[in-house]
């Protein structure tokens, strides 16, 4: 990751190479633009002035929701994406995966991240163990590791254990729990660079919890990186070792998980 070098120092030495840097965000801005979303288009007497004066919704509103964000990610780090609703965590890690690309400002990854739940693409009409396999492949093992890699899945999924018979049922069927508990080990299969959650753990019960966070060590400790965004302050505490605090599009703290945490608890 040439780039990386140049942002970060050149990482020459064998212990810089131990932590070398696997995502460097620099000065990341994302402005969605939103088509037909001007004043007034929401109400119910602006639509039907519209109805009867046969105009179309017009104006595009932007929403700035990241702005100006930089961080540099190290091998084997766990990070935490904190911050109240609508500040922006979601919209960083999709730039991230290079799902959108950012309005301003680079982004540099040291192998392919993965965004849970969509690199394992799910199809709804298709039944749970169908998935595994599209999942095992979508994300490029053969046909013979997904067929290997499919009981190792399903048990760590425990779904058949909850509701037997259940992964021979569509996806479409299922809680929006038991969805996310699915797509999580399908994901969780497989060694990720940069592996990044959103929000996978607040679905789950507390023994799927403790599985999926003890899983997400277990990635760290196989040289990757982690980031996962979440509500539940315990996920954080229990799985991240470094925080970053978003509000309002820019960070307002990086840092060690407990800092971070208890100053986001005072200030909140
Ligand atoms: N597709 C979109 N088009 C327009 N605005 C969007 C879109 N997605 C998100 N936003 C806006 O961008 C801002 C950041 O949203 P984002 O989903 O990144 O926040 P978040 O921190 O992940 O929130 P939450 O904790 O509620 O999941 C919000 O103001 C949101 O309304």
């Amino acid at each position: 990751m040439a780039d990386t070098a140049v942002a970060d120092g050149a990482a020459t030495t064998e212990k810089v190479a131990e932590s070398a840097p696997t995502v460097v965000v620099d000065d990341v801005h994302l402005v969605y633009r939103v088509h037909g979303a001007g004043a007034g288009k929401g109400s119910a007497t602006s639509a039907l002035s519209r109805i009867v004066a046969r105009k179309k919704a017009t104006g595009i509103t932007e929403v700035h929701a990241v702005k100006g964000v930089s961080f540099v990610a190290y091998r084997g780090e766990a990070i935490g994406l904190i911050g109240r609703n609508g500040s922006g965590k979601s919209t960083l890690l999709r730039c991230v995966a290079g799902l959108l690309p950012p309005t301003r400002g680079k982004i540099y990854t040291d192998g392919q991240p993965s965004l849970l739940g969509v690199n394992a693409a799910m199809m709804n009409e298709l039944t749970g163990e169908r998935n595994i396999i599209l999942g095992c492949l979508a994300m490029g093992m053969s046909q013979e590791e997904a067929q290997t890699r499919y009981t190792e899945i399903a048990e760590f999924s425990g779904l058949e254990k909850m509701s037997p018979g259940i992964l021979s049922r569509p996806m479409r069927t299922y809680s929006s729990g038991q969805g996310a508990r699915l797509r999580f080990s399908i994901a969780a299969a497989k060694t990720h660079d940069v592996l990044m959650i959103d929000e996978a753990l607040a679905t789950g019960d507390r023994e799927f919890q403790l599985r999926s966070e003890a899983r997400i060590r277990e990635l760290r400790a196989q040289a990757g990186s982690v980031f996962l965004v979440s509500h539940s302050m315990k996920s954080i505490r229990d799985t991240c070792d470094r925080v970053i605090w978003l509000h309002d599009g820019t960070i307002l703290a990086d840092g060690p998980t407990d800092e971070v945490v208890a100053a986001y608890e005072k200030g909140r």
